[in-house]
């Protein structure tokens, strides 16, 4: 969602501080990668920590890693001895992501795959309990039927732009990526599997979380 830069900045100066290394990838993506508006940045990288730091994940799965940003911000809500999936289909990716891992020490933690996510999805066999969903927009709702079932009862499932640029209510727009999200939305919105929250922050944030753990009641 549009934020004035007056209230952007008043949000940042309220929040924890962009960690150093954070701050540093940033400003190399914007320098060196085209689309450097795809990385999540530190308004949407706090909101990606937090969350992660209230789920204390083992095992996290990330679709579409670009130059790392998120995974990052993900890594640090990691349990010790916790790990993260990332999966980038662009090879060019690669190397400029795994040098940041290793600035950032979690070179041991996060483990990329490069391929396309439908290919390598299946090679998962153990539950996560935290999947960030950031790959091509028009394959949401095929990676969403791919991941729920990897979803461990009670996990958190987040999906970046999901607001589409304001596209998801613009009648007159017909392209791929805005029919993936239209459908994705309306796929967990009747999924009785989950329990939805659609975030107005930045493009649009849907957390969801799959019911059935014993720890909390589904039923009022
Ligand atoms: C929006 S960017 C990810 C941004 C990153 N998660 C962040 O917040 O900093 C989307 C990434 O997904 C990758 N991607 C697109 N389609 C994919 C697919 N089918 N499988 C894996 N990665 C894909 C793109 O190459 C791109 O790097």
């Amino acid at each position: 969602m549009h934020l004035s830069i007056d209230l952007e900045n008043y949000i940042l100066e309220h929040i924890e501080e962009e960690d150093p290394v954070l701050a540093q990838l940033n400003r190399d993506t914007h320098a060196k990668q085209l689309y450097a508006r795809m990385c999540s940045g530190h308004l949407q990288g706090s909101i990606l920590t937090l969350l992660s730091k209230l789920v204390q994940p083992k095992r996290v799965l990330e679709l579409g890693t670009f130059t790392g940003y998120s995974a990052l911000c993900l890594a640090k809500g990691l349990q010790p001895g916790g790990v993260l999936h990332t999966i980038e289909i662009n090879d060019e990716l690669e190397d400029f992501a795994a040098h940041y891992f290793e600035l950032a020490g979690m070179q041991e933690r996060i483990v990329q795959h490069i391929g396309d996510a439908a290919t390598i999805l299946p090679i998962f066999k153990e539950p996560f309990d935290l999947i960030f969903m950031d790959a091509d927009k028009r394959s949401y709702p095929e990676h969403y039927e791919m991941v729920i079932p990897l979803l461990r009862e009670g996990g958190i499932l987040i999906a970046d732009n999901t607001l589409w640029d304001e596209k998801v209510i613009d009648e007159e727009v017909t392209d791929e990526q805005t029919a993936g999200i239209l459908q994705f939305n309306d796929l967990v919105k009747n999924d009785e599997r989950v329990e939805t929250y659609l975030f107005p922050v930045r493009d649009g944030l849907t957390v969801l979380r799959k019911k059935g753990t014993g720890l909390h009641s589904d039923a009022l």
